[in-house]
Order: C-alpha cells, then structure tokens, then sequence
C-alpha cells in the first residue's frame, strides 16, 4: 500500500538531518515518485539494461535499494540463466519492507536483500549494477573507491547504471532548479514541505557535476560513459566496464 507522504508537510521547529527511516520508509514509493521526476521511468529502462547486460550465471547488485523498486525491474528484465539478484541498503525500515515486497513478487530470478552498507558488501562476478539515486548519498570522499570496487567486481562488458541529483556549475543550476520546484508543486507539495525537505538535504544528500561523475567514472576504471537520461536536475548514466 502507498501512503502519501507528508513528512514535512507540518512546520517542524528544528528541522532533523533527512533520514530513510520507518517513517520515510512508509510513504517512500509516493515520496520518490513525487521528488524524482521520469522515476517510474528510470527504474522500468534498468529493466531492460538488465535484460541486455545481464550474463548467464552471474549477480546483479542493487545498492541503495530502498523498497527494491530497481531489483524487481531487473527480475522481471533478465533473460540469463542462473542469474542471482542482490539487494543492499543500510536503513533497517526499508530492508524490512523490502523483504516483504520481494516475497510478492511473482519473479522468479533469486533475490537476495541485504541489510548492509554498500561500501562494506562484497561485489563479485557481477554483470550489471544500479547505484539508482543512492551515490548522492554517499560521503564523497567514499564515492571512488567504492566505483573502483563495483567496477573490478564486474564482469568484462558489465554495467552500472548510476542515477543521480545533478549540480551545475554555472546559471543552468538556478533554470533546473525553478523548473524542478514547480515540478514538485505541481505534484502537490507545499512551500513549507519544499524548503523544509531542502534543508534537512542539506549536506545529506550531495549532488556533483555531470563532468565530475564522468571524471570519476573514467578513473575508476570504466571504458565508456554513457548519458541516457535527463530530466530536469536528475539523470541518469551508463558506465560500461
Ligand atoms: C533514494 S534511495 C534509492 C532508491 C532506490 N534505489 C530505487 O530505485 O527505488 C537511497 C537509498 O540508499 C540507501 N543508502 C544510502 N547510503 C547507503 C549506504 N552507505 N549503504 C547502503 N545503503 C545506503 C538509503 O538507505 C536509501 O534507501
Ligand atoms: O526531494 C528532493 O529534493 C530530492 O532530491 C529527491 C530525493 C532523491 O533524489 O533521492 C531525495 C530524498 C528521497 O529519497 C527521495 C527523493
């Protein structure tokens, strides 16, 4: 079942660092499709980058998974044998719940979910992994050396999808972000729930330019970078081993 999600719908007199706990955890599917736009989109095409990347007999990784949204595109998108699905977030709320849609799910590829921090969990004969809107969320002095692990975790001709909040380095920062406002009024938050969202993000959830993650990418070890997907500050890349 979908809650809303009025987390910062009512004026809170010391806004908390934003946390994925029991109750973001609760209205999560509606949270993220309200804050994300081409979400539901984003996820449904990492089906089908499953579907070509994916290897007979090896894993796929979901790190960051939250409800599983993206591990279950991949089940339902692979057509490799004896492949194996992995699913790794470190909010005890969201494994939970996760764990619970998984078992509903009809799928009939293996899906493991592991309540464990993405930096620490072991990523071996893989074939394709989504960071899908979790990097963000990762100090960035960590975000290379775990690129660098996903990368040597992967087969040759793996994928990762990295999905994420853009910044900008110039004016188009204040365009996108007028533009992705009115994207989150026009799915019924308020001026209060906006701004308050805005400062718990704050240092939480750090975005970097689209030549940072490209730069990083490539230091880390992946052959090519590859855009597929923009929608106002939030896109998605490609980065084929
Ligand atoms: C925006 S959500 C990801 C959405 C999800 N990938 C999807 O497609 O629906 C970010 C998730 O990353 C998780 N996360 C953040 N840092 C993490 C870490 N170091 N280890 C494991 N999970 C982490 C959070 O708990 C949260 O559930
Ligand atoms: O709401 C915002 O401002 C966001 O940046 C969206 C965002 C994300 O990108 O992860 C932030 C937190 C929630 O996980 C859902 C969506």
């Amino acid at each position: 079942m979908s809650h809303r999600d009025r987390v910062f719908a009512e004026q809170q007199e010391q806004i908390a660092a934003f946390a994925f706990d029991e109750a973001v955890a609760r209205v999560f599917p509606d949270m993220i499709q309200r804050s994300v736009p081409g979400y539901s989109m984003v996820v449904s095409m990492i089906g089908l980058i499953a579907a070509r990347y994916a290897k007979e007999g090896t894993q796929l990784f979901d790190l960051g998974s939250s409800l599983g949204a993206t591990a279950i595109a991949m089940r339902h998108g692979v057509k490799a044998e004896g492949c194996r699905i992995v699913a790794v977030d470190n909010s005890e709320a969201m494994v939970s719940r996760c764990r619970e849609i998984v078992a509903d799910d009809s799928g009939r590829v293996p899906v493991d979910v592991v309540c464990g921090d993405i930096r620490e969990v072991a990523i071996e004969n893989a074939s394709v992994a989504a960071l899908n809107f979790t990097l963000q969320f990762v100090p960035v002095d960590d975000r290379l050396p775990l690129l660098k692990k996903i990368r040597d975790g992967l087969v040759p001709g793996g994928a990762l999808v990295l999905s994420e909040k853009l910044a900008f380095p110039d004016a188009h920062q204040e365009i996108l972000d007028d533009l992705y406002y009115d994207y989150k009024r026009a799915n019924g938050y308020s001026e209060l729930e906006i701004s308050q969202k805005r400062t718990a993000l704050e240092n939480v959830l750090v975005p970097e330019t689209l030549s940072q993650h490209r730069a990083r990418l490539i230091e880390a070890g992946f052959s090519h970078v590859v855009p597929w997907y923009q929608g106002f500050n939030f896109c998605s890349l490609l980065a084929v081993r």
